[in-house]
């Protein structure tokens, strides 16, 4: 509730209205004479806690707005302040429901739980095309067959933002793959995007030991998860289907061969985000590119194309996008079929005696970023994006 909470309250009133009253009011119009019994919405209530996939926060939103109405009837409460965001988003819901009845309320609630059962189960179900192997993960799919294993990451609708969970179940994929009997690793993205870096709406779980807490732990969090890549003991392959943005980028500078199709840009707006580089790009751009090249992308945001990137040397190979999955795909499993010790150890050898140094980077990285994601700079940033003023 609190992510949908913070990004509902600062979008603009008519596009959020609309969002909210029409299913609403349709609702109201087709089920006018029917009315759930309270037995009914006890009975969706303990639906709700049972769905296997979290609704999204848009729902939510609606969920509570109803529930409300339902219970207490039109909302009465004084309108929170403009800077108690997720209150503020709550109480728009809410109040957006005006006058409609304690009963309409409630038979809303029945129905938009019961489609929401439907339709989150038959959204769990493989979709056609999917390896049927990739379970176990919410916002990856992940497979392994003819020496690779392939983590594809999977939340298309949101341009495969990299959302908590998200950082969390490519660490796990990460530690399996380096332990599993493929050969090389690939990561790529599902849909247009290869992945619009990190979540934004991650700035708005704020626990209750305040965004220092939190902050404190996304440093964590994120030394983590860029450390993996540093220590991925096997080749590991970047198949860049779309746009990458922010941490998309950066850790490219760990992988040991990148590959783009020509619709892929690379972007790392550190500065526009009042955020500063980490994955390690502070060093490995440099080195791969040179100050003055890194400086126009990790300071400037410069948006690089494919072709730009592959000149800088931060991608191996670039691919018209027509042909992109059929040559790539040739040339890794070609590559699977080297032997995989010789492989791996070679790897060593290139990458071991920057690994130190590497982890070192990381955590200075982290702190400095730790710092940024409580400066205003950051935070209007963040703000600006949830609010829908601003994108890259
Ligand atoms: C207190 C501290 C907490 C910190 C926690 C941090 C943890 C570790 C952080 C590591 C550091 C990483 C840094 C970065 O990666 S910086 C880069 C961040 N990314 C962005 O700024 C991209 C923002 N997105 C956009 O500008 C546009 O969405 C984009 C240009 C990518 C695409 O535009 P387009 O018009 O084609 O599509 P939409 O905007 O309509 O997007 C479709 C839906 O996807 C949602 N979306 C897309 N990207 C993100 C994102 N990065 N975060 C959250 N949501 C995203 C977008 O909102 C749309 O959603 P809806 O359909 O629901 O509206």
């Amino acid at each position: 509730m609190a992510i949908a909470a913070w990004r509902l309250a600062q979008r603009s009133c008519p596009s959020y209205l609309q969002v909210i009253s029409f299913p609403v009011v349709q609702l109201h119009m087709n089920r006018a004479a029917m009315t759930a019994s309270q037995k009914d919405f006890e009975n969706a209530m303990n639906q709700v806690k049972l769905l296997k996939k979290d609704p999204g926060n848009e729902v939510k939103l609606k969920l509570y707005a109803l529930y409300k109405q339902a219970t207490e009837g039109p909302c009465n409460m004084p309108k929170p302040g403009v800077f108690d965001l997720i209150n503020k988003a709550k109480w728009d819901a809410w109040n957006t429901l005006g006058s409609l009845p304690k009963e309409t309320a409630r038979q809303n609630y029945v129905d938009l739980v019961s489609s929401l059962s439907s339709s989150l189960e038959s959204s769990s179900q493989v979709e056609p095309g999917t390896d049927r192997k990739s379970t176990g993960y919410e916002t990856l799919m992940v497979t392994s067959e003819d020496g690779i294993t392939k983590i594809t990451l999977n939340r298309p609708a949101k341009k495969n933002a990299i959302n908590v969970e998200m950082y969390h179940e490519i660490m796990r994929a990460l530690k399996a793959a380096s332990k599993d009997d493929s050969s090389i690793t690939v990561l790529t993205g599902n849909g247009d995007y290869y992945s619009s870096g990190n979540d934004l709406t991650n700035f708005t779980d704020i626990p209750p030991g305040g965004v220092e807490e939190k902050a404190k732990n996304s440093a964590i969090l994120l030394r983590e998860f860029v450390g993996c890549f540093i220590d991925f003991p096997k080749p590991l392959i970047a198949v860049v289907n779309g746009p990458a943005v922010g941490i998309s980028v950066t850790i490219l500078g760990l992988f040991d061969a990148v590959y783009a199709s020509d619709r892929a840009t690379f972007h790392t707006p550190f500065s526009h985000l009042g955020q500063s580089p980490e994955g390690c790009s502070s060093y490995t751009f440099l080195k791969i590119m040179g100050p003055a090249k890194a400086t126009e992308m990790l300071v400037f945001g410069k948006k690089l194309t494919a072709g730009e990137a592959c000149a800088q040397g931060l991608v191996t190979a670039v691919f018209p996008d027509s042909t992109f999955q059929k040559e790539v795909w040739t040339r890794l499993k070609a590559f699977a079929k080297l032997p995989p010790n010789a492989m791996r150890i070679s790897k060593e050898v290139i990458r071991n005696r920057e690994k130190e140094k590497l982890h070192a980077v990381n955590a200075e990285e982290c702190s400095v970023l730790q710092e940024r994601w409580l400066s205003d700079e950051c935070m209007n940033a963040v703000v600006n994006f949830l609010s829908r003023k601003s994108k890259l």
